[in-house]
């Protein structure tokens, strides 16, 4: 790093950066970190839905030897707050990824790196001192996605977390009124010399999607064949209903994130958190749920975690405070996180993780 990075003062929570990045951001990678499909309103029901739940406060408890770990797949974690997978940080600052996973590490928060960051998977994994995972977006060439799989493993990365939401990448308006434009995927840090000549553009009268661009698009099958060629745990991210997740764990993964992915890909489907108790109870412990989508505060995270998941994803709220404060900025809006998580966990009475279950909810 060649530059200091510093958090301005009067930053206390983490909706606090936004702000602040919005003015130093350029604004098509504003409207790109921000921004959501169509009228963005799952972005917004993400976050009401989380504004609608009560909690249910206890006093006078006994913390002894108590705490925020966890173990997910065999690997332990400090407290269940991990950066969702984001592409592009590198518009954020130019150190991009390796300036956020410096800052995770200093929040000792585990990374999920996305396939489509500006630095390679072996890079990030190399300034890493905190658990990493990787995102894959299965490529049309289903070569070079086994390529990819096999040079994270090779990295030392603990599990796969297997985007399944987004197929094609879909009608952002307020990206296209930015003129943001996505860079070609071969463009992509870990993606250079991928070729595929399936783009998803329709001419005025043709179809945009029957026209052959989901011939090579992820099916069910590559699922079975991931699981075939590798070791390491499989996340499958993007499960909303509980017929998805049933049929995720016939096909023998290891974990689900619940998440409608920021609001970014099928506008109005419902809150993340909404749909969170649906898919766990068909999932009824057999394999950890994480989720994500608007979660902004530490009492989201209490809330996520009575709903049934084992751990939550934060996107938006880190890139934001690396936009404003690089890996100073990242640690600190996680640590943030886990502060306001741990005084929620206390006052809601719970001791560990352990203990925060449905009665943390206020009902009715
Ligand atoms: C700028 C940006 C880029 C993203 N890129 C990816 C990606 O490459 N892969 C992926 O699985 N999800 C991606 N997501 C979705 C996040 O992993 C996550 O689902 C979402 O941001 C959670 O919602 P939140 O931003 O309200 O916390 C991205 C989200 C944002 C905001
Ligand atoms: C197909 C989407 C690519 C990156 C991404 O996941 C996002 O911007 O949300």
């Amino acid at each position: 790093m060649t530059r200091s990075f510093e958090i301005p003062p009067g930053v206390v929570a983490p909706d606090d950066y936004e702000p602040l990045a919005r003015e130093r951001l350029t604004p098509e990678a504003y409207a790109y970190y921000a921004g959501g499909v169509a009228d963005e309103i799952s972005v917004r029901w993400n976050r009401e839905a989380f504004e609608r739940l009560k909690l249910r406060p206890r006093v006078l408890g006994d913390f002894t030897d108590g705490g925020t770990g966890l173990t997910l797949f065999g690997q332990p974690f400090e407290h269940p707050i991990l950066l969702a997978p984001a592409a592009h940080h590198g518009l954020a600052v130019p150190e991009g990824e390796i300036a956020t996973v410096v800052g995770a590490g200093g929040a000792k928060a585990g990374m999920i790196v996305s396939t489509e960051s500006d630095f390679t998977l072996e890079e990030i994994a190399r300034a890493a001192r905190t658990p990493l995972w990787f995102q894959l977006y299965i490529q049309h060439d289903r070569g070079f996605t086994a390529d990819l799989v096999r040079r994270a493993e090779e990295a030392g990365y603990g599990a796969l977390v297997v985007t399944v939401d987004a197929p094609v990448y879909s009608l952002r308006n307020r990206e296209q009124r930015a003129g943001y434009r996505p860079p070609k995927l071969s463009e992509h840090a870990n993606m250079r010399g991928l070729h595929t000549n399936y783009v998803a553009e329709a001419a005025l009268g043709e179809s945009l999607m029957f026209r052959g661009y989901l011939d090579v698009a992820a099916r069910w099958a590559d699922i079975a064949w991931l699981r075939s060629i590798t070791r390491l745990p499989i996340l499958l991210k993007g499960i909303m209903t509980p017929e998805d997740a049933e049929r995720a764990i016939t096909h023998g993964i290891d974990g689900i994130v619940v998440s409608n992915h920021g609001g970014r890909v099928l506008d109005t489907l419902p809150a993340s958190i909404e749909v969170l108790p649906s898919v766990a109870q068909q999932v009824a412990g057999r394999v950890p749920i994480l989720m994500d989508g608007g979660i902004r505060r530490g009492t989201d995270v209490l809330k996520a975690l009575a709903f049934g998941a084992s751990a939550v994803l934060v996107g938006r709220p880190y890139l934001y405070a690396l936009a404003v404060a690089g890996p100073a900025g990242v640690a600190h809006v996680l640590h943030l996180l886990r502060c306001e998580f741990e005084v929620a966990m206390v006052l809601t009475g719970c001791r560990t993780l352990a203990d925060i279950g449905p009665d943390v909810i206020w009902r009715g």
